[in-house]
């Protein structure tokens, strides 16, 4: 496995390999990987002659200096479980090499909608930073397909109208939510809970889940499921940031044409600001 730090080394390997007429995958990551990373990795090495795994704390999608600040950087471990997939390239490129000229001043990627609502809106600026480092990875990279999880769910509907809006010949693989065994999404932040608040955590999953029952009873509006989610969701220690019924094909409201929802719930709990989704097949 090769460790890439710089943009020119990176570039001189991708050539190399295109030139082989090998297949490649990219793995966009901020690191500090787990088994939700790996599953990724997994998916891609199935698919592909060459998996690049990307590590990059990329400081345009954080609307906040302290998250960018204490995000886990374990770039160490982080290689040890990728050789162990046997991956082939890890690209670490610095924030420098990546921005010369600051985020603020340099040419950025914008998808129209998704990416102010929802999230984008709890979180200014953060889609914009990123589809702009995916479309620079992309460009780096010129993957055959790009694996990204269903965790970030709007995340992965924003790269998916990035990619048709603006041509890219890149297969991008959506890769179902890994969980612990009490059914927790694994993610890097669930690191900044404490003993008490990881015994808590799973009650997001159990929230949702609730929803999903409630939502397949059609007994009640989405907004008394979404009150009654908010509520549970306070009782058990959490504080509700942002819970949402929405049409998973669009996600916008649900309307009478909506086959699919999504539920998708935003939690803080501590420090740590979870989120999690779930999509739900209606019956028509
Ligand atoms: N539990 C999971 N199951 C499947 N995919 C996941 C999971 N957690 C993260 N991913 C995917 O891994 C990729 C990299 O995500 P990232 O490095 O931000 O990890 P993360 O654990 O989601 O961290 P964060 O705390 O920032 O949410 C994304 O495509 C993300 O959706
Ligand atoms: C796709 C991504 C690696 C871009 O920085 C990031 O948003 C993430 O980890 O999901
Ligand atoms: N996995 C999403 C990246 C972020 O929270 O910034």
């Amino acid at each position: 496995m090769l460790i890439i730090e710089t943009l020119p080394l990176l570039r001189q390997h991708i050539r190399r390999l295109r030139q082989e007429g090998k297949r490649i995958a990219l793995v966009p990551t901020m690191g500090n990987l787990h088994d939700g990373h790996m599953k990724l990795v997994d998916e891609a090495k199935a698919r592909a002659d060459v998996v690049v795994v990307s590590i990059f704390v990329n400081p345009m999608q954080f609307d906040r200096a302290d998250d960018l600040a204490r995000y886990p950087r374990t770039l160490q471990e982080d290689c040890e479980k990728l050789k162990k997939h046997q991956v082939d390239f890890v690209f670490s490129p610095a924030p420098n090499d990546v921005y010369p000229k600051g985020t603020e001043e340099t040419t950025f990627v914008d998808v129209p909608g998704i990416s102010t609502m929802l999230e984008g809106a709890s979180r200014p600026g953060h889609f914009r930073g990123v589809s702009t480092i995916v479309s620079k990875l992309f460009n780096l990279v010129q993957p055959d397909i790009a694996c990204f999880g269903e965790k970030d769910f709007q995340q992965l509907a924003l790269i998916r109208k990035m990619v048709a809006d603006m041509g890219y010949d890149i297969d991008i693989v959506g890769v179902p939510i890994v969980r612990a065994k009490d059914g927790l999404a694994l993610s890097s932040r669930n690191g900044y809970l404490t003993p008490d608040q990881r015994k808590i955590a799973p009650g997001l999953y159990k929230v949702m889940s609730a929803m999903v029952e409630k939502l397949q009873q059609k007994a009640l509006s989405s907004e008394e499921i979404i009150a009654i989610a908010e509520q549970e969701l306070n009782e058990k220690g959490f504080r509700a940031d942002d819970i949402q019924i929405r049409d998973a094909d669009t996600l916008l409201e649900l309307s009478a044409t909506s086959k699919r929802a999504v539920i998708l719930v935003a939690a803080w709990l501590g420090q740590a600001r979870l989120i999690d989704n779930t999509v739900v097949e209606l019956a028509q």
